[in-house]
C-alpha cells in the first residue's frame, strides 16, 4: 500500500526553520510553493521510521522483541535509517522509542558477546561503536522517549540523545549496570555518562552498576523529564517542537563543539578499542560471568 503523501513547506520556513514553529502555531498550513517533504513511512524489519504530524520530525521505533536487545541486525538497521533521515534534509528532529512493552532496550545483545568467535566480537563491537558515533554526533535533534527499562547499552543509546523523557513508572530503571555482569563499561560509555551527570555521580553509578528508578534518574540528571507512561511520546514530540525554534546551524555547531572532543577520543583509537574489547570479552572468566548472567535471566521465568 502506498503511504506516500507530499506536503509542501514554504521555502521561507526552511530558510528560517524557527519560523516553522511560529507559522504552525498560527495554524498556517497552506501548501504553497517550496520544498517537498515526504511523509512516507519507511524503515526496516527492526526499525520503523514514521514522519510525525509536525513537519521535519520523525519517530524511530525499535521493534526487536522480546527486549529490543541491540543485535548486530538492529544496530545495522538503526545506523542505515538514521543516515537516511540525515540525508533527507527535510528532517530536523527524531524521537527514538520502543515498540516492546515495558522495555526501551535491554542493551547489548548478550548472545552476540557470549560463546562466539573473536572475528564475530570484532564485527559486533565495530557496529556498537558506529551506533554510538552516529547518534552522538548526529546533526539531527534527538529525543529519547524512554517507555520502559533502559539498562546498559540501552542507557548509552538514550544518553546520545539531546533530551530524555522517561515514563514515570517505578518498575523501570535506567543506568550503566555493566559491573553487575562482571564486565566494564568502556571509556566512551563512561565519557558519555560523565558529560551527562558529572564525574562524581558517574564514578559512583559506574562502580556500583546502579540502575536508577525514574525519580532518582531525574534527580541525578540522567533523564530530563518524567511523565505518565501514555504521554512519553507526545511529550518528546513537544520537546522537539521547542528545540525546532532554534536555528539549525547555530544549534548544530554548538552540539558539535560540546561533543566532538568526546567522540574524537574513540575516533582516534577505534581499532585499539576493538582489540581491547575482543581480548577482554574472550577471557574465560568473562565468558563464564556472562553465561551465568544469561542463565539467571533465562531461569527467571522457570
Ligand atoms: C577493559 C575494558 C575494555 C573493553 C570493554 C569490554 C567490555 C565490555 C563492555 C560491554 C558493555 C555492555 C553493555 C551491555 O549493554 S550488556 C547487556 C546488559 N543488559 C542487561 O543487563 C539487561 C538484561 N535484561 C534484563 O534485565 C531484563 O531482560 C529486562 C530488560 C529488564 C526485561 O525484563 P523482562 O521483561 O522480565 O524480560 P526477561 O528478563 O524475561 O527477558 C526476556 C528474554 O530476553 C532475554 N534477554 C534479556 N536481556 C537480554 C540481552 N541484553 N541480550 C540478550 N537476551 C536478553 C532473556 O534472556 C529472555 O530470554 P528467554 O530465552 O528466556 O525468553
Amino acid at each position: 500500500m502506498a503511504l506516500t503523501a507530499v506536503v509542501r513547506i514554504p521555502t521561507r520556513a526552511l530558510l528560517r526553520p524557527w519560523a516553522r514553529l511560529r507559522d504552525s502555531a498560527l495554524g498556517w498550513m497552506e501548501p504553497v510553493g517550496g520544498v517537498e517533504v515526504s511523509t512516507q513511512r519507511f524503515g526496516s524489519q527492526r526499525v520503523l521510521v514514521e514522519p510525525a504530524s509536525a513537519a521535519g520530525v520523525a519517530v524511530m521505533t525499535f521493534k526487536n522483541p522480546p527486549v529490543n536487545s541491540l543485535s548486530l541486525e538492529l544496530l545495522t538497521e538503526l545506523v542505515i535509517n538514521l543516515e537516511k533521515l540525515e540525508n533527507d534534509k527535510t528532517f530536523r528532529g527524531v524521537v527514538l522509542t520502543s515498540d516492546c512493552p515495558g522495555i526501551f532496550s535491554a542493551g547489548l545483545d548478550l548472545t552476540e558477546i557470549c560463546g562466539r568467535n573473536p572475528a564475530h566480537y570484532a564485527e559486533y563491537w565495530k557496529a556498537v561503536q558506529e551506533m554510538w558515533l552516529r547518534l552522538y554526533l548526529s546533526n539531527l535533534m534527538l529525543v529519547a522517549a524512554i517507555n520502559g527499562a533502559c539498562p546498559a547499552g540501552g542507557c548509552l543509546m538514550s544518553l546520545t540523545c539531546d533530551y530524555r523523557v522517561m515514563a514515570d513508572n517505578p518498575k523501570y530503571a535506567i543506568g550503566l549496570n555493566e559491573t553487575l555482569l562482571g564486565i566494564v563499561a568502556p571509556f566512551w560509555f563512561k565519557d558519555t555518562l560523565v558529560n551527562t551527570i558529572g564525574h562524581r555521580a558517574s564514578e559512583r553509578a559506574l562502580q556500583l552498576g546502579l540502575l536508577f528508578p525514574p525519580t532518582e534518574a531525574l534527580q541525578v540528571g540522567m533523564v530530563d523529564r518524567l511523565v505518565p507512561e501514555d504521554q512519553v511520546q507526545s511529550t518528546a514530540l513537544s520537546v522537539l517542537a521547542q528545540w525546532m525554534a532554534i536555528p539549525d546551524h547555530a544549534r548544530q555547531l554548538t552540539k558539535n563543539m560540546m561533543r566532538k572532543p568526546t567522540a574524537d577520543g574513540l575516533l582516534k583509537k577505534r581499532d585499539e578499542d576493538i582489540q581491547n574489547f575482543v581480548s577482554f570479552i574472550s577471557r574465560d572468566s568473562i565468558q563464564k560471568s556472562l553465561q551465568m548472567y544469561l542463565a539467571k535471566l533465562r531461569q527467571k521465568k522457570g
